[in-house]
């Protein structure tokens, strides 16, 4: 497994086998990632005989196989993996996750599969509302890996740059190049998984890599901001291998969580904050960590620029300006409907056009009665926004109200509906 890169560029290289099984027989790969391979011979006569003749030809031969420019370093005698990696995610770490009921399974879960990697748990499926803790859980596996493991290659990718890679791929004639890319990895962490779904195309790519990884005992994370079976365009037979493994879902923080959190991110920051100001900053922002962090952030440079001290007051001050600049804690109806319509995955249009047909209709009804919840509109108010009359309104928040207490599933994609409103950004 670990050499399963450098075998396979081996192959295609036009040298008799007994050539090469002379020069890399005993060649490991010390590690590959952030298209770098470097591999070591214990010999150092070797060395440079193999960086003579050989990376020229193994360098053309991995940018064909995998779409990227590769450099291949040598090294010879002791080899230890440089210990300052650079990567900008070194602070992605089990350490710095701070876990609470909220995160706890999911937390669990991504530790057991840093520590046994494509056993019990592959894939492993993260969902949750955006800022909670995904992808620092994903890049928490992935720091240990590379220590663990410093021969793994590792690919992070968003499953909507995987997508346009693959769109792209399809533009310039090199889809092998891009099969190749992601069936020669060691651990696949796909980030927002949802937004490879209803493309396709890239659907039916994925399920072979899926596959093809999933046979060759290579582990896959997945994030989602909801589970497979919710996810309406994802087709059937992906959500059913999403389910063979792991779901694990993340929530929103509990109070003592928060306080946590907000501590955490207060000494990581080198600012020393009072327990109210704490308490005050847990009580306001509830629904995404990004943003407790960035309260936190914010509070330090008011602090330092205009040299106030931290008080309760001057947190309300930094809340105030987050809100004004970050729409997700003052939601407006036009970002409500986008929510919702993003939810159900039609055009934000379609809210207030003339289409009665059910897709649509039930996302505008839908989309009233957050507005009057969230933001305690009008009945009249709200007609005004969807250009129909106030009636309409009317019975649209009485019906889903009514659904709302009838139905745990509505109640839940209201919940789901508020955190999107208020956590994202
Ligand atoms: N439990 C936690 N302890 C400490 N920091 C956390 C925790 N959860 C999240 N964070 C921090 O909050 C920020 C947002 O987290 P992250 O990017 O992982 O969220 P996400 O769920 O992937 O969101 P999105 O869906 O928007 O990508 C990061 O800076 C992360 O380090």
């Amino acid at each position: 497994m670990a050499n399963n890169i450098l075998e396979m560029a081996l192959e295609q290289l036009d040298f008799p086998p007994s050539t090469i099984s002379a020069w890399f027989d005993d060649v490991t790969v010390v590690s590959f990632g952030d298209n770098r391979l470097v591999l070591h011979s214990p010999v150092p006569f070797k060395k440079e005989f193999i960086e003579s003749k050989f990376i020229a030809p193994l360098q053309e031969v991995l940018h064909n196989l995998t779409g990227d420019p590769i450099t291949i370093v040598v090294v010879t005698g002791e080899y230890t993996a440089p210990s300052t990696s650079t990567s900008p995610y070194d602070d992605y770490t089990f350490e710095r996750f701070i876990v609470g009921s909220s995160n706890k399974f999911a937390h669990a879960a991504a530790l057991a599969v840093s520590q046994r990697p494509a056993a019990e748990n592959n894939p492993l499926f993260i969902y949750g509302n955006s800022g909670l803790g995904k992808t620092h859980l994903m890049y928490a596996i992935a720091n240990v890996l590379r220590r663990t493991h410093p021969e793994y290659r590792i690919i992070y990718v968003k499953g909507e740059d995987f997508t346009n890679e693959l769109i792209t791929a399809i533009q310039e004639g090199n889809v092998q190049a891009f099969r190749n890319k992601y069936r020669m990895v060691d651990l696949l962490l796909l980030d927002d998984v949802q937004f490879i779904a209803g493309k396709e195309r890239t659907q039916e790519e994925f399920f072979h890599t899926f596959n093809a990884l999933y046979e060759a005992k290579k582990q896959i994370v997945l994030t989602s901001d909801r589970p497979p079976k919710e996810i309406n365009t994802l087709e059937d037979r992906m959500k059913t291998r999403f389910e063979w493994g792991l779901l694990a879902d993340i929530q929103p923080p509990d109070f003592e969580t928060r306080i946590a959190i907000i501590r955490d991110k207060a000494v990581k920051m080198g600012v020393e904050l009072p327990d109210d100001v704490s308490n005050y900053i847990a009580e306001n922002i509830q629904a995404n960590i990004r943003q407790l962090e960035g309260a936190v952030k914010k509070i330090k440079a008011m602090h330092e620029l205009m040299g106030e001290r931290i008080t309760v007051s001057l947190a309300e001050n930094a809340i105030d300006a987050l809100r004004t600049e970050n729409p997700g804690l003052n939601p407006t109806p036009e970002r409500i409907m986008e929510a919702v319509a993003n939810y159900f995955y039609i055009p934000v249009e379609q809210m207030i056009s003339q289409n009665r047909s059910k897709d649509v209709a039930y996302p505008r009804q839908m989309a009233m009665y957050m507005i009057r919840q969230e933001l305690e509109y009008s009945f009249p108010d709200i007609a005004k926004i969807f250009k129909r009359d106030h009636t309409t309104v009317m019975h649209a928040c009485n019906k889903i109200e009514e659904e709302r207490k009838n139905s745990r599933e509505t109640e839940d994609v209201i919940k789901k509906l508020h955190n999107n409103i208020r956590g994202d950004g």
